[in-house]
């Protein structure tokens, strides 16, 4: 049996945990992702405990508990200023509607719960001596680098059809190559995603989208036909066969979104709602907007000073990453050059406001506005110092 001898910090402060079930006469154990990245040497961001104690007796075990999702059997324990999510064992009820159950039955033992997780890599379990169990030889497939079923795959994805996609999001993630039969069915049970909630589909593209392994991913997501059931993408892979042959793998999500939205060739009046359909935030829509816009615009000509002030520097950047990542040749350099040689970068720099131009007799309204853009367009342009005596004889002049 492996014995992990030297843990990551994060596992050493969680131990007492741990122990704490053991003591209470339980079994407890590390699991999931963590368990994956440990042997991968990989960054572990949070640690999944599964324990054969009811919810209930977590909850006993421990002074500081929250019910964070009692009915699937997860309880949430403070401990030590951290928070951990500790899981009785449990299985899911094969078919219910091809989602997350919404009954568990809890079971007695590590094995039975193990064998209705998702893939080998991710049915791993440690105990508190450091040793790895390993019932279903996930650790000769994290050395072959497989993504591969537990047991029969057809089952698992009639289980949770978005482990469909959480298998092609680890090929990206991991580097990893799919096992054939687990690739097999999910080609043959693809439709099965259209069942699954837009906002959990999302979560695992971004994850797919911003991989490192992200262009061989998306291949295998449009052979799989996964593809055909996500919002805009259905017949339209003779668009989207371009991104497994892009120059680079985004790593904003903002680019990750402009680059689909810029290779669906989808008019300007349809990229907040692809962003709705896909329940992106207002925020990152509208950014993405600006991204896809801006894009254009420099396909076609160089922009004027005023249009890089316009954009920002956020978006413009946002946008020659965009443009990099698609082999669209720009010259940044020039670009980032002008912008940071522009006399004013942001409103509030303008020498003026509204209030002077009103000081100075002007009555508010649409007007003034007027005005106090033809002055913002010149100051930016250079024709007139950012200065408050240079453009008050601006000022007097033009009136
Ligand atoms: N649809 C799912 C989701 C999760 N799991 C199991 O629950 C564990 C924890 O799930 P989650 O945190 O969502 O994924 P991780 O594999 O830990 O990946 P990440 O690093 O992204 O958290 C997984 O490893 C896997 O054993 C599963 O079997 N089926
Ligand atoms: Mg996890």
């Amino acid at each position: 049996m492996m014995k992990i001898t030297e843990l990551p910090q994060i596992f050493i402060d969680a131990l007492p945990v741990l122990k704490q079930l053991e003591i209470s006469g339980y079994e407890a154990y590390f699991v999931g992702g963590s368990v994956r990245d440990l042997m991968l040497h990989r960054h572990i961001h949070d640690i999944d405990i599964a324990t054969s104690a009811y919810p209930e007796e977590v909850k006993e075990t421990f002074d500081k508990t929250i019910d964070t999702g009692i009915k699937h059997g997860t309880v949430t324990v403070l401990y030590n200023g951290q928070s951990y999510e500790i899981t009785t064992f449990r299985t899911e009820s094969e078919y219910q509607d091809f989602r997350r159950p919404d009954h568990v039955t809890f079971v007695q033992s590590l094995e039975e719960d193990l064998k209705r997780r998702d893939f080998t890599i991710n049915a791993l379990a440690m105990n508190t001596k450091g040793e790895i169990i390993d019932l279903f030889n996930g650790l000769t497939d994290l050395d072959n680098k497989l993504v591969k079923a537990v047991g029969n795959p057809e089952k698992r994805f009639h289980e949770d059809a978005l482990r469909m996609m959480r298998a092609v999001r680890f090929v990206s993630q991991l580097k990893f190559s799919l096992e054939q039969h687990t690739e097999a069915a999910i080609l043959q049970h693809h439709k099965l995603l259209s069942k699954i909630s837009i906002e959990r589909v999302r979560e695992e593209f971004v994850k797919l989208g911003l991989g490192p392994n992200s262009r061989e991913a998306f291949q295998m997501f449009m052979d799989t036909k996964l593809s055909e059931e996500v919002p805009y993408m259905e017949g339209k892979q003779h668009l989207l066969e371009v991104y497994p042959k892009l120059q680079f793998s985004p790593s904003e999500e903002t680019s990750l979104w402009s680059i689909i939205i810029i290779l669906l060739k989808l008019q300007n009046d349809q990229i907040s709602k692809f962003m709705r359909a896909w329940k992106n935030s207002n925020a990152m829509s509208d950014e993405v907007e600006k991204i896809v816009n801006f894009f254009d615009l420099l396909s076609e000509t160089s922009p004027s000073d005023y249009q890089l002030f316009e954009v920002g520097k956020t978006t413009l950047l946002n946008t020659i990453d965009v443009a990099h990542i698609l082999g669209q040749p720009i010259d940044s350099k020039v670009l980032v050059d002008r912008y940071m040689a522009l006399p004013i970068k942001h409103n509030d720099e303008l020498a003026i406001d509204g209030n002077f131009l009103i000081k100075l007799g002007i009555t508010p309204g649409p007007h003034l506005g007027k005005i106090l853009e033809d002055i913002k367009k010149q100051v930016i342009a250079g024709l007139l110092e950012n200065d408050i005596d240079e453009i008050k004889s601006y000022i007097k002049k033009v009136m």
